[in-house]
This record gives C-alpha cells, structure tokens and sequence, in this order.
C-alpha cells in the first residue's frame, strides 16, 4: 500500500484577529514520515486538526492525490479521508475492551469476523498486547494504552497516519521505547504520516523531513541534518538548539561565510540569509561546535577551531558525562559537554568549530 500525496496550499485560518495558519504550503510525500516542530501556540494541531477535517479552513486548499478534500467549496469528512489519527491522552474508549477498542477501527471494512479477529489478534501481539486483549484502558499503563492507539491506528490500514505529540505524556524512557515503535510500525505500513511535536530531538529522530513552524508560519522545511546545518532564520537556529550567542559586527560576507569582530576576535562563521558588511550580528553556536580545552594545552591545535579564554561557571552530570556553562567573556556558552567534570571558576579556552556557528544580521 502507498499512502496518500498530501498537498497543503495556501492553509490559512483565524481565531478571530489572531491569524493561527498563515497561508501555509506543505507537502507530504506519499509513504514519507513528516514532522511538524514548533513551539506552543504556532499552529501545529490547527493544522493537522484541518488535514484531519475536524478544523475548516479560512482560505487554501488541501488535496490528497488528485483528489481535493478542502477548498472554497469542499469539505470531505472526516471519515471519509481514509485516515487515522493517535493522540496524546490515547482517546481509547473506556468501556470496551483492549481487543474491542482495536477492533472498532475496522468497523467500517466488509471483513469477516474471523478475518477482523485475526487482525486485530495480530496486531495487538504485533504491539506487545497480546496478553491484554481483555483488559479494559483503565486496567493498563500510559505506555501500554497509547499502543492499543497505535494498534487501532494501524489496523485499519490508513493511508494517513497523524500523530497529534502521541508521546507528551509518558516518561522519558518510554517515549525513546515507543518513538521507535511508532517509527518502525508506522513505516512498514507504508502510510504517510504527519505527527507534531514541540520536542527537537524527537522530532529529528523520527522524521524523513521536518518542517518548523512559527506563529502559522512554516519558516523551513528539509532534511533533520540540513536544517541543523543550515538553518534558514535565527528562529529555527534557535528553537533546534544553541549553547549560545555571541554579538559582533560582521567585516567581511561571502556567499556563505562571513568573518564576524566579536571584542578582540575575529570569528569565521557561516552567513545567514541577508546579512551584510557593517551590519550588527547574532553569532548563534551549536552546542556540538563546542568543546573545552585547557589553558596552557601545549601539543597540536586544530587551526581551524576558534579558540577562546574562558571561565567555568557551572558544570552538570549528564550521565554519559558533563554539561558545562562557560563564560567568554563576549556571552555564556551552555551545554559545553565534557566527559570528565571541570571545576566551577577554572580557567579554560572554549573551542568551537566555525561549521557550528551562524551569523544572523540583528536586523532580520
Ligand atoms: N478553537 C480556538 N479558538 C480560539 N483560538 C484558538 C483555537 N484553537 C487554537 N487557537 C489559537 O490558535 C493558535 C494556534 O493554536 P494551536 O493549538 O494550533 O497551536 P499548537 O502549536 O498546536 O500549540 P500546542 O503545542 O500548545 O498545542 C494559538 O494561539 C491558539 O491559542
């Protein structure tokens, strides 16, 4: 089974004056695993809620294939869009069974019973739920009732999946158990798939291509690696994780790299979209640029690394080794990971690699 081709144009809806989808494009490849990252409150359940039907647009059209699902005039329902949707209190029903609950799914499909208990059997076991069939949502754990959604999900073979932050409610060890599940089960149905998330490394795991969002705008779409590459604006720098920033004045720009005076230093970075000579800059670090270095290290030096004298300001156990917060002296640097502890106040050279840093003009 191929999944449906999504094709978001135009998506634009509005609370009253708040403007929640700003004329929104987006595609989902057909079979491809999407995932919409922003913060609370940019407009990803308005979104899916619209591709889902539950939610009309204002303005724009949606279409799955060839077929037009939402525009001026159409509003396909909900039912009728060949989807399913996991949510993040699970929505199971309480008074049926685990076994029930799947087997609503497939209500809708001229199956046999038998043909319908198979699946529904397979499924479960296929979840890890094989020995609840008969137990009730109230008689399982988070973990386990949010399964049974995906089972219930999967079962009926959508041709869309949507994920509305299916994992916000379970501990961290289960939301790495279930993250995986969920990306295995969810590709071998070879559904498409759009899921939300305000959570980065979730969202970087999981997806074939993240798309952010901020304030009902989709500010970059692509690949996890080249948007942490890359990033387009200091938004999506900012919201996929920085040790910190650096100001300073750029004195020279490329095509994509610059040269940044930040205090006494020069520091090449990459350039972002718009910046220009003489302008003011936010030299924005990826905590992976960064490394600690002692002050007096004496043996070879990667040239090409900035280095700079810094203090130790606080240090974290993180348990595959330490977090350290590290002062410049032109701004603090956080989540400088070491493997062994440095003590609060030492003496140290901040080391970061110019490909981990970006340079946005102040002014965009
Ligand atoms: N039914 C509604 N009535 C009025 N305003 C709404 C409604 N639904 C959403 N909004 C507003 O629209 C904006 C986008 O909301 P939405 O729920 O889509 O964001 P979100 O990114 O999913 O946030 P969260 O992660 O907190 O769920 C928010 O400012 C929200 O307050």
């Amino acid at each position: 089974m191929t999944g449906h081709h999504v094709i978001v144009r135009g998506a634009s809806k509005r609370y009253g004056s708040l403007e929640a989808l700003c004329g929104i494009d987006l595609d989902l490849a057909a079979g491809s695993f999407t995932v919409l990252l922003g913060p609370s409150g940019s407009g990803k359940s308005t979104l899916l809620r619209s591709i889902a039907g539950v939610e009309k647009l204002d303005g724009g059209t949606i279409h799955f294939g060839p077929r037009t699902i939402s525009d001026r005039q159409t509003h396909v329902k909900p039912e009728k869009r060949a989807l399913a949707m996991v949510f993040q209190d699970y929505a199971l029903w309480p008074h049926l069974t685990v076994r029930q609950n799947v087997a609503y799914a497939l209500r809708r499909r001229r199956l046999g019973g038998q043909e319908a208990g198979r699946r529904v059997e397979s499924m479960l076991e296929r979840v890890g739920l094989g020995a609840k069939s008969g137990s009730y949502p109230h008689e399982l754990s988070g973990g386990q009732q949010q399964r049974v959604a995906l089972a219930r999900a999967i079962v009926g073979e959508p041709e869309l999946i949507l994920f509305d932050e299916p994992l916000s409610n379970l501990d961290a060890d289960l939301r790495e158990h279930l993250r995986l599940e969920i990306a295995t089960l969810t590709r071998e149905t070879g559904a498409t798939a759009l899921y939300i998330t305000h959570d980065q490394s979730e969202a970087f795991a999981l997806a074939d291509e993240v798309a952010i969002l901020n304030a009902g705008v989709i500010e970059q779409r692509g690949s996890a690696e080249s948007i942490f590459r890359h990033p387009a604006t200091p938004f999506v720098a900012r919201f996929t994780g920085l040790a910190g920033s650096f100001e300073g004045v750029a004195v020279h720009v490329s095509d994509d790299t610059a040269k940044l005076q930040v205090g006494e230093h020069v520091l090449t970075t990459a350039a972002g979209r718009g910046l220009g000579v003489g302008d003011t800059a936010e030299v924005l670090v990826r905590p992976t640029a960064t490394r600690l270095e002692t002050v007096d290290a004496t043996g070879p030096h990667d040239g090409s690394r900035h280095r700079l004298p810094s203090r130790i300001v606080d240090v974290a156990y993180r348990g595959r080794g330490y977090d350290h917060v590290v002062d410049t002296g032109h701004g603090l640097l956080a989540a400088v990971f070491d493997e062994r502890p440095w003590t609060r106040g030492a003496a140290c050279v901040a080391s970061i690699d110019p490909a981990g840093m970006i340079a946005f003009s102040a002014n965009v």
